[in-house]
């Protein structure tokens, strides 16, 4: 389990994380969410010890990450697939960091099958595409057998098949009773990853909730209607206490309906003698309720209330 605790990291006059405060449970895989800049790695880096922190904590398993007995056996990660010695081979690189870190020689093959690496393996590495990096990045998180695992962007860059893969493999790890912490700046990509989310915008805590329910309610759907004589029909739902919006222009020109089931639409629609040419439940975008959440300075201020009406309603147990 990893625990942060009021974390906090300056810059000079930048704020990059902002007393965050969340948990990361074992066993399911967790997306770390926000825009670029948000303070994702800065947080990561915390949490790995790379970081001092300015105020607060981070633990693994109870212990900050300078405690931790051989920690490569307790925590792997994946920052940035780049720093590999470009003329040494994936085999070389993961005997090197076994050798180095005191781990068993024997673990080096059994880490590349588990990427798919075995065949390439004598291979130099600076040959290899971006999503061979990653594997092998992977590889040397996985060396140690650690119990949690943290990876930083890991599908950036990658074509559908690398991003399939690694998300499979995030999740096989998870189900393997891992704690698995996964940053992204697409809600898309959580979206089918993840099963639990932690949010920020600005270094601050957005949400912290399962997948399910912040897409829910991130993606609030609307009725959409055309219709010939549009200023009737908003009268006519108006006088049933119903607001809407007028959107668009010239065949464009719709009402949006927010929290009125479609059938009562219609109905009054049809009471008050209103042709219609179109009535269609419409989802919201998604990712543009993403960019407009960690955008908004207005949210942030929300943020904690967010985060404790999230919490009380009991989603994170
Ligand atoms: N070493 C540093 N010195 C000064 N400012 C920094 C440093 N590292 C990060 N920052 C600033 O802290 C903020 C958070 O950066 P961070 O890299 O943690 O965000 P991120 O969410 O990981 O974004 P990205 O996805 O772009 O990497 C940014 O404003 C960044 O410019």
């Amino acid at each position: 389990m990893i625990e942060v605790v009021g974390l906090t990291k300056k810059y000079g006059s930048t704020t990059a994380v902002d007393d965050l405060t969340f948990t990361v449970r074992p066993g399911i895989v967790t997306g770390f969410l926000g825009p670029n800049g948000a303070g994702k790695s800065t947080t990561m880096r915390m949490i790995l010890g790379l970081e001092t922190s300015s105020s607060g904590r981070a633990l693994i398993d109870g212990k900050p990450y300078a405690a931790l007995e051989r920690p490569l056996t307790q925590v792997g990660a994946l920052l940035d697939a780049n720093w590999i010695h470009p003329s040494r081979s994936a085999k070389a690189h993961l005997k090197f960091l076994a050798a180095t870190n005191n781990l068993p020689t024997a673990r080096v093959a059994t880490v590349l099958d588990l990427v798919g690496l075995s065949s390439v393996a004598n291979k130099a590495a600076g040959k290899f595409s971006l999503g061979m990096k990653q594997r092998l990045g992977l590889a040397s998180a996985l060396l140690g057998d650690p119990k949690i695992l943290l990876f930083d962007e890991p599908v950036n860059g990658l074509d559908p098949e690398g991003i399939f893969w690694i998300r499979n493999f995030m999740k096989q790890l998870a189900s393997e009773g891992r704690t698995v912490l996964v940053s992204s700046h697409l809600l898309s990509e959580m979206a089918q990853t993840a099963d639990h989310l932690v949010v920020i915008g600005q270094g601050r805590l957005i949400a912290d909730c399962s997948t399910a329910d912040f897409t829910e309610r991130s993606s609030q759907s609307f009725v959409r209607v055309r219709s010939p004589r549009l200023p009737d029909l908003a009268a006519a739902l108006q006088a049933a206490g119903i607001a809407s919006t007028a959107t668009g222009n010239g065949p464009d020109a719709a009402l949006q309906v927010t929290g009125t089931p479609i059938e009562q639409i219609g109905d009054i629609a049809g009471r008050a003698g209103v042709f219609l040419h179109e009535l269609s439940v419409q989802g919201g975008s998604l990712e543009q309720a993403f960019i407009e959440l960690t955008a908004s300075s207005v949210q942030y201020g929300d943020a904690s209330k967010a985060a404790a009406a999230t919490s009380s309603s009991g989603v994170r147990s």
